[in-house]
């Protein structure tokens, strides 16, 4: 079968897709999106659906459930005209144009599923958890990878929290958690801080901060309903211990889902597409990423929606750059 065509195809159902499939869409693109189907481990959305309330999107002044938020972006892009299809798309080659797409169970072949002469990539990132015994009971009910996201929650405020990471991000989270925590415990698996000097001074100076070193979490403890301590051990005297917590937020890292452009677009060191600074641009002509797979500072919905709109607005003014040059050649 011949390879379905379009002009511009996204790969990726989270914020960041589906505002690019908005855009698109309204500009008459007819685009196709490949929101996966629990691909790089989240359903069809993306990572908010593995939340509950989202109260710092704009828009919904008493907060929404990070699953129907994502059912408002999707039938948004559909009724602007987006065709969404429920595949993985697992190979892409974008040596030459227009790209070829393999979705999911095809790869093998040689001809591919889809080809597109624009392409977005909108496939997310995912927070690093350690999977501790008792981490699936109180994720989301006292477990979070995202200090910015959550630490305001009720049961969080005025509660003895914990941090995992000793980088420059837990040092971030760390500190901005003491705005809401009785006391913030940061746990570092070895006997110093990696996080830059500047922040290390600030968290270590920070009075209701305290630093543990050469500590790693063993069991995320609670009452069956919400986390309420976090045992530890020492890695050098081996000695083991609780620390009461109602909070254990890891920040240790993300991983940008990168796979299938791994080898033909720059990433930087630690995985993420490179854009040309203000734009969606990668050094593939034609192929934009947006949202978490670009973005390792910011990594929120908001933020990734906004850059879904740039990769839009990027690939539509390739795409009438690629009309002229077409029409100038005939
Ligand atoms: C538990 C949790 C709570 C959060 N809470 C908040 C919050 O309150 N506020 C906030 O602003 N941010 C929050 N965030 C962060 C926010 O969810 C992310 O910044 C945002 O979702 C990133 O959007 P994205 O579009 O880049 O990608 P993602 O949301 O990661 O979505 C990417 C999608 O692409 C799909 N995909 C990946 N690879 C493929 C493929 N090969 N083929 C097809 N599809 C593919 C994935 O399955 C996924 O559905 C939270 C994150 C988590 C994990």
């Amino acid at each position: 079968m011949a390879p379905q065509h379009r002009q511009v195809a996204v790969i990726g159902s989270g914020p960041a897709g589906h505002t690019a499939a908005i855009y698109l869409a309204r500009a008459n693109l007819e685009p196709i999106v490949f929101e996966g189907m629990m691909a790089n481990g989240f359903a069809p959305g993306g990572q908010l659906t593995t939340t509950t309330d989202v109260e710092n999107f704009p828009g919904f002044p008493k907060g929404v459930m990070g699953g129907e938020l994502m059912d408002l972006m999707r039938a948004q892009s559909e009724n602007c005209g987006a065709v969404i299809e429920t595949e993985t798309i697992t190979k892409i080659d974008t040596s030459s144009r227009p790209f070829k797409i393999w979705r999911e169970g095809s790869e093998d072949q040689a001809e591919p599923t889809d080809t597109a002469d624009a392409l977005v990539i909108a496939t997310g990132a995912s927070a690093r958890r350690m999977y501790l015994p008792g981490e699936d009971i109180y994720w989301q009910n006292g477990i979070s990878a995202c200090a910015v996201c959550d630490g305001a929650v009720p049961i969080f405020r005025n509660k003895p929290l914990v941090v995992i990471g000793g980088g420059d991000s837990a040092a971030e989270e760390a500190i901005y958690l003491t705005k809401y925590g009785s006391m913030v415990h940061v746990l570092v698996r070895r006997d110093q801080l990696r996080a830059s000097k500047v922040m290390a001074k600030r968290l270590l100076a920070h009075p209701k901060v305290t630093v543990h070193f050469n500590v790693s979490p063993t069991d995320a403890l609670g009452d069956g309903n919400l986390l309420n301590a976090v045992a530890f051990v020492n890695n050098v005297t081996k000695e083991v211990g609780k620390i009461e917590a109602n909070g254990l937020f890891y920040a240790i890292g993300h991983d940008p889902a990168n796979a299938l452009v791994k080898g033909q677009v720059d990433l930087d060191e630690d995985g993420y597409i490179k854009t040309i600074p203000g734009s969606s641009e990668t050094n593939v002509p034609g192929l934009f990423a947006a949202g978490d797979v670009q973005d390792k500072r910011y990594r929120q919905a908001v933020t990734s929606a906004g850059s879904g709109c740039m990769a839009a607005l990027d690939a539509e003014r390739f795409l009438s750059e690629l009309e002229s040059e077409a029409a100038e050649t005939k």
